[in-house]
């Protein structure tokens, strides 16, 4: 059930997607890229973990709602921004501060994710 479900980690990110075909970043979402609010929620009954970002904007657009697979590489390419592929694409996170990429790195690593 939901009791339980809780937010471990929340940050500021521009959550962006990797486009094979062009080979491009893309911004997550419908419009230019622009920070959300991105947070990991842990489910301890099931021991899940899924990363959820809405637009800061007013319109709180859901940019990611994206489950985290355990043992799941979770790539630091640069100390500002972090990217991971699930079975569909890849994601990247570019992080407002490294303290909220470390902040998130760390969610992430220490719980499903092998770094
Ligand atoms: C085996 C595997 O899957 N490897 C994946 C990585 C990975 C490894 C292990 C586990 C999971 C994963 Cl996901 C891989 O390498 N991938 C995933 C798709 C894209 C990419 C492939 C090629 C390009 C080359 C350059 C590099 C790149 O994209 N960046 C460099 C570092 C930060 C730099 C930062 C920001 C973004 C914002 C726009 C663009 C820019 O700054 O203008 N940009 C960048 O240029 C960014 N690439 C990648 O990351």
């Amino acid at each position: 059930g939901c009791i339980g479900i809780s937010s471990i980690c929340q940050v500021r990110a521009t959550v962006m997607l990797y486009d094979d075909n062009n080979k491009r970043w893309v911004p997550a979402g419908s419009d230019s890229p622009s920070f959300s609010r991105v947070q990991i929620y842990h489910n301890p009954t099931a021991n899940t973990f899924r990363v959820v970002g809405r637009k800061l904007q007013a319109d709180q657009q859901v940019v990611i709602n994206c489950p985290i697979i355990k043992g799941m590489k979770y790539n630091q390419a640069t100390p500002n921004f972090h990217q991971w592929r699930d079975p569909k694409q890849v994601w990247g996170l570019n992080f407002g501060s490294k303290e909220d990429a470390a902040l998130f790195a760390n969610s992430m690593t220490g719980g499903p994710c092998i770094s």
